[in-house]
């Protein structure tokens, strides 16, 4: 019934202050932006183009171009990967052929493999690109540097000479993502003024000179690293959507259990479904509070890079590739995940929920591959403890690597189920798997006369090192969000249910890694997970209210399931009949093609 909220008791059992969770959700960012994160998605937001002519290009530069682009004067977009390479950014084809006859680039595909391919908003709209080339002066190879390129004209919109584009086609399913125009582009030697070269990091002069950078030549790679942190966030965002649906609509589908005619039973209650469900609960609050921390940490990498300070520039590469790759396969899985919590109906598009996924998915790819960012962690961790040897004490997220004696030797003491809900029996116990983890990588890449033929025979291995290591950041930054002030009642101690959830799921789902290491025992094992259990019945009575502080109206959810009155049924029949198939009763082609079949005689007494 209309105006009749179906959720209410179950509203009615929050143990906690639904409005303070509320802004613990929403953290330093508002409502606005939360949703217009999402519809840059589907939009042709230049998501990497500003950031990109701020990171790398001169302040005369950033003085000429920002202004039309912020003004959508120009519309740019991101135009790296090529159809045959994308992870590796050093291997692009593209070519910009210093001429100092005429002081211009000359921009060349010279093969089809080097023919820009994926750039979203290349297609149809965008009128520039930061086109990244490998700058050529004198036959030599100085590498790829980002280059500023007028693609269509201002005012007829036409490709100008030289330039070939076309979008590249119908994407995954009929997902929103479709609206993104993702293009290719060929280049046949299109002249740009040398002043076009983004020229913040590395120079060439007039006469043809190359100026190379005087800092990391990683800076160059700043905007991917920039937006892989966005991207965690937007992890949370796209996980908490699909929970929110999923939960909402297993506390109103109700299957089985009915005894002399009681209602049946909520598939909510079904332990099965709590143990599919909660932990990605657990997830979404999980990646929210890490994302913040990853943003606050990448605040302050800016700041240090302002003053030529690198130090953290390391880790920051390796904690923005390796939660971008962590959190956007959780977020990816889990929303899949949803969607089989919520059986049949969870299929239909009116759940929202297979346009969430198609849209939400690439993710995993997009501004680097989830593998090859784990590889960029294992590196990272390895070159770590190399320099262990030298008397160089880790520090931030690697830390715990600095006691990596110490958890050689660690055995977890846990005697009773209750014990895993204290925070530091938890972190030892992912330190501990972490660091002997990694340290086993470490000792076999040792064992390998060229550690580059080492560290690829190994790299399996490294990438579920880099997992744990990964894990147990979200893990600790999860403990640490709850050291912090947080007011309103029951609210840090429901956080606190939740962060043994996610910690203690993370274990149960590992378990062979914390087996294989001996960090803990069979019995500690089974421990973690009948307290998992009993964590589950903790959550259960504030699912509803957990999934109510996100604070999603239902036009941001778009789900017949999600919706906040839980009024699934007469809305979900309601949304069938808008289908257009169903403005007539007899379908197009039925008297063509089935109705002479119908009529056909009986043969033989065969149908
Ligand atoms: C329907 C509802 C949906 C809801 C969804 C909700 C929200 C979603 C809303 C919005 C989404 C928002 C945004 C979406 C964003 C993007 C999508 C759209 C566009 C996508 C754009 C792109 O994909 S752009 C292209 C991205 N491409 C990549 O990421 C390429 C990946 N490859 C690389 O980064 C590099 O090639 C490499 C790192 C893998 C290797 O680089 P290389 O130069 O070869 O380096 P080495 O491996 O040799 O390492 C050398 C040393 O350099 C260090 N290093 C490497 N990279 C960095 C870095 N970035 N910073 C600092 N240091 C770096 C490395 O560690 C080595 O150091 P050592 O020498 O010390 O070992
Ligand atoms: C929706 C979408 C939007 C995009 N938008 C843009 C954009 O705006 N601008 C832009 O420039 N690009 C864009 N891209 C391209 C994207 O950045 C690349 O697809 C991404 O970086 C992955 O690179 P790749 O396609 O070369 O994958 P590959 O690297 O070819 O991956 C193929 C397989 O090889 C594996 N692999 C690769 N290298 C290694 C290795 N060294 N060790 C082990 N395994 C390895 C990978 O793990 C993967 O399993 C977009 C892509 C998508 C899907």
């Amino acid at each position: 019934m209309e105006g009749v909220d179906h959720l209410a008791h179950e509203r009615n059992k929050a143990q906690f202050d639904v409005a303070v969770m509320k802004a613990v959700w929403a953290g330093s960012r508002d409502a606005y932006e939360l949703f217009h994160r999402f519809s840059r998605l589907v939009a042709n937001d230049p998501e990497m183009f500003i950031p990109a002519i701020k990171a790398q290009a001169t302040e005369e530069q950033q003085k000429q171009w920002l202004p039309l682009a912020n003004k959508m004067k120009i519309i740019g977009s991101y135009t790296q990967t090529e159809l045959g390479h994308g992870s590796n950014v050093r291997g692009l084809e593209t070519t910009a052929t210093f001429d100092p006859k005429t002081d211009e680039f000359v921009l060349n595909s010279p093969t089809l493999t080097a023919t820009k391919w994926w750039p979203g908003g290349l297609g149809k709209i965008a009128t520039h690109a930061l086109a990244h080339a490998r700058l050529i002066i004198d036959d030599k190879d100085y590498g790829v540097h980002g280059f500023l390129v007028q693609l269509r004209s201002l005012d007829d919109h036409l490709t100008l000479p030289g330039i070939t584009i076309g979008d590249i086609g119908m994407k995954y399913g009929s997902g929103a993502y479709n609206t993104m125009d993702n293009g290719s582009l060929i280049f046949d030697h299109v002249r740009i003024p040398r002043n076009q070269m983004l020229m913040r990091l590395s120079q060439v002069t007039r006469e043809g000179k190359y100026v190379p950078s005087n800092v990391p030549r990683q800076l160059s790679y700043g905007t991917m690293v920039y937006v892989r942190q966005k991207i965690v966030f937007d992890a949370s965002i796209a996980l908490s959507r699909a929970v929110c649906i999923s939960t909402r609509y297993s506390a109103v589908r109700r299957q089985f259990g009915s005894h002399n005619g009681s209602p049946e039973t909520q598939v909510i209650d079904y332990k099965t479904q709590q143990a599919r469900l909660f932990p990605l609960l657990a997830s979404a609050y999980a990646i929210r509070f890490v994302s913040e921390w990853l943003n606050s940490f990448y605040k302050d990498l800016l700041q240090r890079l302002e003053a030529k300070d690198f130090s953290t520039l390391p880790e920051a590469h390796a904690c923005t590739a390796g939660l971008k790759s962590i959190t956007t396969s959780v977020a990816a899985d889990g929303i899949e995940e949803c969607r089989k919590l919520c059986g049949g109906h969870g299929y239909l598009t009116s759940s929202g929920l297979p346009e969430l996924s198609a849209v939400y998915i690439p993710a995993c790819t997009y501004e680097g591959d989830n593998v090859v960012m784990l590889l960029q962690v294992a590196r990272y961790l390895m070159k770590t403890i190399s320099q262990l040897k030298s008397g160089n004490k880790p520090v931030g997220t690697t830390a715990y690597l600095g006691r990596a004696e110490q958890l050689m030797q660690y055995h977890s003491d846990v005697l009773r189920a209750e014990d895993w809900l204290k925070p530091n029996v938890v972190v030892e116990a992912f330190e501990a798997r972490a660091a002997r983890m990694s340290m086993a990588c470490a000792q076999n890449l040792s064992k390998f006369n060229n550690p580059e033929d080492g560290f690829q025979e190994l790299s399996a291995d490294l990438v579920e090192a880099a997992t744990a290591h990964c894990q147990l950041i979200i893990v600790s930054k999860f403990i640490e969000k709850l050291q912090q002030d947080i007011p309103g009642k029951g609210v840090k101690e429901q956080l606190g249910v939740l962060r043994s959830i996610y910690a203690l799921f993370l274990l149960h789902k590992h378990i062979g890694d914390f087996l294989s290491t001996d960090c803990i025992t069979p019995k500690q094992g089974y421990l973690a997970n009948e307290q998992l259990r009993s964590l589950y019945s903790q959550v259960r009575p504030n699912a509803i209210a957990l999934v109510d502080a996100f604070n999603y109206t239902d036009h941001f959810l778009s789900s017949v399931l999600g919706r906040y009155d839980g009024n699934v049924y007469p809305k979900l029949y309601e949304e069938a009949w808008k289908d257009p198939l169903n403005d007539t009763s007899i379908p197009d082609g039925f008297h063509e093609y089935v109705q002479p079949m119908l009529k056909q005689p009986l043969h033989h007494g065969r149908l």
